[in-house]
């Protein structure tokens, strides 16, 4: 490994906590492609490279972070529990006290820049969000445990931004994060469409959402990196990280819903009837938890999600980084659509 990392020169070197996952394997590919030596640290162990250096272990345990940390200079945090696992102990564990080992670790090691990835949804209390700007105060009552884990995770790691000691610290918001090998986004759609529960549009359909393409995420992350240094404006600083391109909710799900062959919802329920049907169940789901777990397509959270403006403003990211998405919405709608073949809508 010392080899790689000379080679790649000590600034060029890097770890990414959570590489196994969709984002991160994106974010691995294109380290690699812009000559980065890359380490990958994760908990399990999804794709084969010979120019990657995996370490498996648990972010929350400290010695085992340490070898996948020494001699890199750039650590890519993007680990965490899937929203869907719902598991309070999980995000807490995992985002908060693990985030805390994930920082020792890299002080210890000599690391010099921490590049998070955080969440657009750390200021969102399912309210209306229009063109939300990063200085919105964290979500006072967080939606759910996944976005309050995230809040306290992005505190340490903005906070433990230390420019006297040599070590940076910036956080990223993506939003809607998209693209092919996604987990939780199409799979999730599709099958919600193949069970026949892709019928109804929540809410008068015209409320604009942030989808961000996973390339485009992942290119913000990159010149976060690039530009993070003693006196940046990115030294404990969050930045959203969007297409730019704010669109319908039910404009996005029916474009990539017809481009796989299913037909788009065409009904409409109001927001608040979906909204409180879906805590009903969400409550109901709790109570029979001991006997049997039942996972709610329309969770309150989501529904949220699909009832009500979430947008954000990336202008802090372009002035301070001079971002700009690379891939535009409509391309990245019809990769995506293309890279999912088995999800095709079987033809009669
Ligand atoms: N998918 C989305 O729409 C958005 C995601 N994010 C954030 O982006 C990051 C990446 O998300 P995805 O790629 O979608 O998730 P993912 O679930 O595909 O990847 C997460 C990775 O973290 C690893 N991991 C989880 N717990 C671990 C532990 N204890 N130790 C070591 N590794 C562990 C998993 O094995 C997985 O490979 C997360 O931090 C998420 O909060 C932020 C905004 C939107
Ligand atoms: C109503 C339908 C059943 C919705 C089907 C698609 C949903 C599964 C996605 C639509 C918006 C997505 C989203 C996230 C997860 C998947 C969706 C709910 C996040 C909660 C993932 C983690 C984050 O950090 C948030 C910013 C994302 C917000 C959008």
């Amino acid at each position: 490994m010392a080899t790689r990392l000379r080679a790649a020169g000590a600034g060029r070197s890097c770890t990414v906590i959570g590489g196994s996952g969709f984002l991160g394997q994106h974010m691995v590919e294109q380290l690699l492609a812009k000559g980065y030596s890359v380490n990958v640290f994760d908990i399990h162990k999804r794709f084969e490279s010979d120019q990657v250096t995996f370490f498996l272990g648990d972010l929350c345990d400290k010695e085992a972070l340490l070898p996948a940390l020494r001699g890199v200079a750039v650590v890519f945090h993007c680990a965490s529990p899937a929203p869907a696992s719902d598991n309070r102990e999980l995000f807490y564990r995992v985002n908060f006290t693990g985030t805390k080992a994930v920082i020792e670790a890299c002080r210890e090691a000599g690391v010099q820049k921490l590049v998070l990835t955080s969440s657009a949804s750390v200021v969102f209390e399912g309210t209306d969000i229009k063109n939300g700007s990063e200085d919105l105060p964290y979500a006072q009552k967080p939606i759910d445990y996944y976005t309050e884990t995230k809040i306290l995770q992005e505190k340490e790691v903005l906070s433990a931004n230390d420019p006297d000691n040599n070590f940076f610290t910036t956080a990223i918001r993506p939003h809607g994060i998209f693209g092919p090998r996604d987990p939780q986004l199409v799979p999730i759609l599709v099958q919600a469409a193949r069970s026949g529960k892709m019928k109804f549009i929540i809410g008068d359909g015209k409320n604009l959402v942030d989808f961000t393409y996973v390339e485009n995420v992942v290119h913000g992350h990159i010149l976060a990196a690039e530009k993070l240094h003693k006196g940046s404006a990115l030294c404990g600083k969050a930045f959203h990280i969007t297409n730019d391109e704010p669109i319908p909710f039910w404009t996005f799900m029916s474009r990539i819903l017809t481009g796989l062959d299913y037909d788009p919802p065409k009904y409409h329920i109001p927001y608040w009837l979906a909204y409180y049907l879906a805590l009903l169940l969400s409550l109901l789901l709790a109570l029979l938890r001991p006997l049997v777990t039942i996972k709610a397509t329309f969770t309150p959270m989501r529904v949220a999600l699909a009832g009500t403006f979430h947008y954000y403003s990336c202008e802090r990211a372009k002035r301070a980084m001079g971002y700009s998405p690379v891939v535009s919405l409509d391309e990245a709608i019809a990769r995506t659509v293309q890279s999912y073949p088995g999800l095709r809508r079987a033809r009669a």
